[in-house]
């Protein structure tokens, strides 16, 4: 997962082989990003999307020096998409997103609300609340789901079925990242898991307890210190995975009412879910041994099933 994924570069300027690390990134993914059988317009324009989200992201995961003004001067690069200042945007995959832009009303908002995330990842790295971490989720996945919608060019009226569907499957594969996550976000100081789910678990968390520094290790003691996650931890992620995989479900209603390529290239998202689903399972739900997998084998498996229940 994300430790395989090279980091961007801070300013987001051109990189020797900086779309080559990016597509090595995609591939990293639980999902196909962009499955090979689209047609090339549209893998262009996935792709395009694609490498701006990732950038944002690493950014605010792994840029060196301050984040959030490298996230603010990457956002101020970004308006230029849509308010030209002559010049055009300086970082190379911004420009790559211009003809995009151009040639089919891609929103700048939802670039906007990922941009809002990361800034909050760099002040916030606990969630009360299931409903806390799901308002996040509104600033980190859901734009995303809205941004492919609009490559596909769905007509998706703001707040109907077809909207509220894709926001849940872009909650749901968010959470299940996020699940199988765990230990790397924890080196990173944030715990995604609600704080109330873990007291109601009974998950020991002794950094916090004791009000040491996050990510020191030696204070850190606890279920989530150690090397294999405990039976108390395990339980836990097995009923987070089971409401992301809800979500999931819930959302998956979407599919059945896109057409064409759009169906697919959902359908693989949400087959891509499935199989992270899976890969926790597998693992016995231990998140802190690394980071459980998703397999390729498995997101063909659920990818097909996917398709004929779309189509019936
Ligand atoms: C129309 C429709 C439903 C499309 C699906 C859109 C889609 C693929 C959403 C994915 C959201 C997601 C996994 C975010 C991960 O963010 P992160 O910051 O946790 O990612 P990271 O772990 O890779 O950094």
């Amino acid at each position: 997962m994300r430790e395989s994924r090279p980091a961007q570069g801070a300013s987001a300027m051109p990189l020797p082989g900086a779309e080559a690390r990016l597509r090595q990134a995609e591939q990293a993914e639980n999902f196909p990003v962009a499955l090979r059988v689209l047609p090339a317009r549209v893998r262009t324009r996935l792709h395009a999307v694609y490498d701006v989200v990732r950038t944002i992201d690493d950014l605010g995961d792994e840029a060196d020096g301050d984040r959030a003004a490298e996230l603010r001067a990457f956002a101020d690069d970004l308006g230029t998409v849509w308010s030209p200042d002559g010049t055009g945007p300086r970082a190379p995959v911004l420009r790559r997103l211009v003809p995009v832009v151009r040639d089919g009303g891609l929103p700048q908002e939802p670039f906007d609300r990922l941009i809002a995330a990361n800034l909050q990842d760099q002040q916030v790295t606990r969630y009360r609340t299931w409903d806390e971490l799901l308002g996040y989720c509104a600033l980190s996945a859901e734009p995303i789901g809205r941004l492919v919608l609009a490559v596909f060019e769905v007509d998706a009226p703001p707040g109907g079925a077809v909207e509220r569907a894709a926001d849940q499957v872009s909650t749901a594969l968010q959470l299940l990242e996020h699940w199988q996550d765990v230990a790397e976000d924890r080196d990173r100081g944030r715990i995604y898991l609600p704080l109330e789910d873990l007291d109601r678990f009974g998950i020991t968390n002794t950094s916090d307890v004791a009000g040491a520094a996050v990510g020191e290790a030696r204070h850190d003691q606890g279920d989530l210190w150690s090397a294999s996650a405990s039976p108390a931890l395990r339980r836990l992620i097995a009923h987070e995975t089971a409401r992301a995989v809800a979500l999931l479900d819930e959302g998956a209603a979407v599919v059945r009412t896109l057409h064409g390529w759009a169906r697919l290239a959902v359908a693989g998202y949400v087959a891509g879910g499935r199989a992270a689903a899976d890969a926790l399972r597998r693992a016995e739900w231990d998140v802190l041994a690394g980071s459980p997998a998703a397999r390729r084998r498995d997101v063909i498996r659920h990818l097909v099933p996917e398709l004929i229940r779309s189509a019936l």
